[in-house]
């Protein structure tokens, strides 16, 4: 019997990469024995969510989201909001592709294709945001709108470069929040700059910000970064590349599974990258919810056996 697949693809994603790879990913996916059924999204806000909870209504036993992880997430907004939860998939042809890249997918969508084709699964931890889900990170702080400042049409232009040049107009424009933060060892109150609640290894195209995050453990990791000199936090940049940050007096870093964050004066959330709104917010780590397709000798040492 075929197996019904739904494959949600951005068309405008990652300079548009999917069409090429449409006739292939056909091909690859057919012999592999999925009758395949293919949804593109719409410039419509949150279409692909739109699209995957109808298609676990329609019976899809596999649903897939081809694009960036903004289209991810919101193919995982639309599976949690559903009755039940399909075996999901990841085709990596975004910008920045971060929890792709923590899923061990190839870069090479063709080779991703494959790992598809396999059918093989793991079971990875779901994130809540309040009545919003991701699956690679929350965070909070001004550094988190270079995210959603980077415009799709710079994107389309000059790919992972436009967040480098986001980054470097709002580097200046940090200003620290006073916060209080609920974590399950404690409570921090002070002035922050950043705050990630992170499930994967994989934040902005880097790999080293959460290194330990295990993808299944039920945990996320929390980093908050504490008000810092604009020299003391070049420096805390620079030695992320050694992992030494995490050891840093100004940097709080812990497992946890629940996260309450309050700002007096309001503190903006992303998502996965994407716009939240504003604190009070509280952070849930949901364990091993969801089943995706992927390679575990890939990523053995981001599971837990
Ligand atoms: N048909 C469409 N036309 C225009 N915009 C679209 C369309 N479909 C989706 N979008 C928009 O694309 C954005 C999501 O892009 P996505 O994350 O998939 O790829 P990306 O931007 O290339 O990669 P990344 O998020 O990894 O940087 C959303 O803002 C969504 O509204």
């Amino acid at each position: 019997m075929l197996k019904r697949m739904l494959i949600i693809y951005n068309p405008v994603a990652g300079q548009r990469k999917f069409h090429k790879l449409m006739p292939v990913a056909e091909q690859v996916l057919e012999e592999a024995g999925f009758d395949v059924t293919l949804i593109p999204t719409t410039e419509q806000a949150k279409s692909a969510t739109k699209i995957a909870k109808q298609g676990v209504l329609d019976g899809f036993e596999f649903i897939i989201a081809a694009g960036g992880d903004g289209t991810v997430n919101e193919v995982v907004n639309g599976l949690m909001q559903a009755p039940t939860q399909p075996i999901f998939g990841v085709l990596p042809v975004g910008t920045t592709n971060d929890f792709a890249r923590a899923l061990g997918m190839a870069k090479d969508p063709v080779e991703a294709l494959h790992i598809i084709a396999a059918g093989a699964t793991i079971k990875v931890d779901v994130g809540q945001a309040n009545d919003q889900y991701f699956i690679n990170n929350a965070a909070g702080g001004k550094i988190t709108e270079i995210t959603y400042a980077v415009k799709e049409s710079m994107k389309n232009k000059i790919g992972r470069l436009a967040y480098l040049v986001s980054g470097i107009t709002l580097l200046p424009k940090l200003a620290p929040k006073q916060v209080r933060i609920t974590h399950d060892k404690g409570v921090f109150e002070g002035e922050i700059l950043l705050l990630f609640g992170a499930l994967t290894n994989s934040v902005g195209g880097m790999e080293k910000l959460c290194p330990p995050a295990v993808l299944n453990d039920g945990y996320m990791d929390l980093l908050i970064l504490k008000k810092v000199s604009p020299i003391k936090l070049l420096k805390l940049l620079a030695s992320i590349k050694n992992g030494s940050h995490l050891q840093s007096e100004d940097v709080v870093y812990v497992k946890t599974k629940h996260v309450e964050i309050e700002c007096d004066a309001s503190l903006n959330i992303s998502y996965d990258g994407v716009y939240g709104g504003e604190t009070p917010y509280i952070l849930e780590v949901l364990p091993e919810k969801l089943a995706i397709l992927a390679d575990a000798t890939r990523i053995e040492h981001r599971l837990q056996k």
